[in-house]
């Protein structure tokens, strides 16, 4: 990598539908009421004091708004926003890359900040703490350090995995934020402002049935909007309802709690190859055919936060809610776990 880039690096792929999508401003990005309240609180001490903003960490599953508020920050401080993640900075010379490059008060965002490798996460902390870079150039004998002072930059790192930072990097951050999932009432706002934008007719009661099923994440429910908009004007009259809604999203396999296929079958797997539980997640993956970083960062917060499944110090128990889910009914010794 040879500078900053400004490609999107969220794990799934942005559409040019969803960067219009996109909140501009603190106004328009609707619930994280908290986090919003501290970001425009930070914001306004810093241009009272005519200084930068302090670092700031995002963390929480993916399709939150991590990216978004990262742009509203720059857009709010009227810098320039860097684009990078963890796993595209593979050595030193990259990181220098992107700071060289960053000029005072600039945002320079780093997704998936996690995946940082070891080495390049100690050039990172003198950056982040003081501002400069030590960089080792050549190597054996005539190997030396030079010192490469920065403009005075804030660092906002995005993570779907908190517990994977190392406590030195955590603790260089002045504001850590966890964003939680969206009510269903936040998610229907965001539906009907995305539908506005999208010029798509929709009812109150079909952005709600809609927002049910979109696992509390705005990306998910953008997902969806649009996907009943194309049944509603191929099968309908182009306007979304509840009853719209309803046929649409049971076309793609997703259910009244927004449960996908791979949500079923992991439910499935628990109760019926693991007995319920207590198993381990890699046992899960390799029933279900997926990635155990994809089932722990995008499946199992959701499933967990819905009371479907619960995390145990000897692995992950299949809760009464999954019986009832997927029509089985315990067994004596899968009750004496619940
Ligand atoms: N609060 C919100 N209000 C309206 N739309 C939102 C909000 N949060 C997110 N979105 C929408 O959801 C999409 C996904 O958000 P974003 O890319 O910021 O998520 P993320 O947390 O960075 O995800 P990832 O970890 O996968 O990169 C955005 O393009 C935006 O359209």
């Amino acid at each position: 990598m040879s500078d900053s880039n400004f490609e999107p690096t969220s794990s799934a792929p942005n559409t040019p539908d969803d960067v219009s999508l996109r909140p501009p401003a603190f106004s328009e990005f609707h619930g994280q009421e908290k986090i919003k309240e501290r970001l425009i609180l930070m914001v306004e001490a810093a241009q009272q004091r005519d200084d930068v903003l302090e670092h700031v960490l995002l963390s929480g599953p993916p399709g939150l708004g991590k990216t978004t508020l990262a742009n509203i920050i720059s857009g709010a401080t009227g810098t320039q926003l860097h684009t990078t993640s963890g796993p595209q900075i593979e050595k030193a010379g990259d990181l220098a890359g992107v700071l060289t490059n960053v000029q005072k008060g600039d945002i320079l965002f780093i997704d998936e900040i996690h995946r940082l490798h070891p080495a390049v996460e100690e050039y990172l902390y003198p950056a982040m703490e003081d501002f400069r870079l030590d960089i080792i150039i050549d190597s054996g004998p005539s190997a030396r350090s030079i010192q490469l002072s920065l403009p005075k930059f804030t660092l906002v790192g995005a993570t779907t995995r908190a517990g994977m930072l190392t406590a030195p990097l955590r603790s260089r951050f002045g504001l850590v934020n966890r964003l939680d999932y969206y009510t269903r009432e936040q998610l229907s706002v965001i539906i009907v402002r995305s539908a506005g934008l999208l010029d798509i007719s929709i009812k109150p009661d079909g952005a709600q049935e809609i927002a049910s099923r979109s696992r509390g994440t705005p990306r998910i429910a953008n997902n969806l909007l649009r996907w009943v908009r194309d049944f509603a004007q191929v099968r309908g009259d182009g306007i979304i309802d509840g009853d719209t809604a309803v046929k649409a999203l049971a076309m793609i396999d997703i259910d009244n709690d927004g449960l996908d296929e791979m949500d079923v079958r992991i439910l499935e797997a628990m109760i019926y190859k693991f007995n319920g539980g207590p198993v381990g997640l890699s046992s899960v993956a390799v029933a279900v055919g997926e990635d155990a970083s994809t089932l722990e960062e995008v499946h199992e917060p959701f499933l967990i936060m819905q009371g479907f499944i619960k995390r145990t110090p000897r692995g992950r128990v299949a809760m009464p809610a999954a019986y009832k889910k997927i029509g089985a009914t315990p067994t004596k010794a899968q009750g004496e776990l619940l």
